[in-house]
């Protein structure tokens, strides 16, 4: 697998899934481009990718504006000198009801997890075209994204909509020679799922670290997911040994048998 001396850009990449990814990369001599939208976290990240030896850089956008994600790609190309993988990480969650989701919930989620995959997609393959060479989108989904899960329900519906848009984008950008995955991790242990379990105890009254936990019991491996499971799926489909798939929604959930 290869992914050395690759310009990749990730999103959401101060904390969790993406700073995995990230680390994962650049241990695998990628160049990586750092985007999220604190500040404050990413010259940590970057300090930590650059221990690999591999060249960093860092950029405040955030994704759910078009344009902050086009000037993102820009600065990409530029501080790396080149362009060569997107990974369309960022995303947030909600934990409520459907009766109590309001027209604002459904705008914030929308243009962060849904806006941000179709600026990623549109810039990503804009620049790849004008470079006029193959490149790859990797986007987040997840299990809710192939289950709707119950107190997530209009997270679960962004997260099918990225594997509609990479099935479709995968089609449309084919004839370029770009492919278009997803990712679909189960439950990682990251601030998101500190935050989901925390909504849930509020709401339920169930006890702090109920609700993650009948969640990890029902993984057949055993065991939470960590940063490094999914990092690990991503630098193969951001590596050379991927050419041959495409429109992919590719689960890695330690076979979870609980949804
Ligand atoms: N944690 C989990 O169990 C799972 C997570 N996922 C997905 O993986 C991705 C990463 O999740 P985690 O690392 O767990 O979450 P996290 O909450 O730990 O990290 C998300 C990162 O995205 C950034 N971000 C949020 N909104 C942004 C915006 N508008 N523009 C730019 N950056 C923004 C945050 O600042 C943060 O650094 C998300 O898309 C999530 O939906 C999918 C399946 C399971
Ligand atoms: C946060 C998330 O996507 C799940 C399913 O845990």
């Amino acid at each position: 697998m290869s992914v050395k001396g690759k310009a990749v850009l990730v999103t959401g990449a101060s904390q969790g899934i993406g700073k995995g990814i990230a680390l994962r990369l650049a241990k695998d001599g990628a160049n990586v481009a750092l985007v999220d939208i604190k500040e404050d976290k990413l010259a940590g990240v970057k300090a930590e990718v650059e221990a690999f030896g591999v060249k960093a850089t860092t950029f405040v956008a955030d994704v759910s504006k078009r344009d902050q994600v086009y000037a993102a790609v820009e600065h990409t190309e530029k501080a790396l000198g080149g362009f060569d993988v997107i990974v369309n990480n960022a995303g947030i969650a909600q934990v409520k009801p459907l009766a109590d989701v309001t027209p604002e919930d459904l705008e914030r989620i929308f243009r962060i997890n849904v806006d941000g995959v179709v600026w990623g997609i549109q810039a990503g393959a804009a620049k790849f075209k004008a470079l006029g060479h193959k490149g790859k989108i990797i986007n987040a989904s997840s299990i809710a994204g192939h289950d709707g899960f119950a107190m997530l329900g209009v997270y679960s519906a962004t997260k099918f909509a990225v594997r509609a848009l990479t099935q479709a984008a995968a089609k449309e950008y084919a004839s370029a020679g770009i492919t278009v995955n997803a990712y679909c991790p189960g439950i990682v242990g990251t601030d998101m799922w500190v935050e989901i379990d925390e909504r849930f105890a509020e709401i339920t009254g169930a006890p702090k670290g109920e609700t993650y936990k009948k969640y990890v019991d029902g993984i057949a491996l055993g065991r939470a997911q960590t940063p490094e499971d999914v990092a690990a799926l991503v630098a193969f489909l951001a590596s050379d040994d991927s050419d041959y798939i495409t429109g992919q929604a590719i689960l890695t959930d330690g076979g979870i048998v609980y949804r």
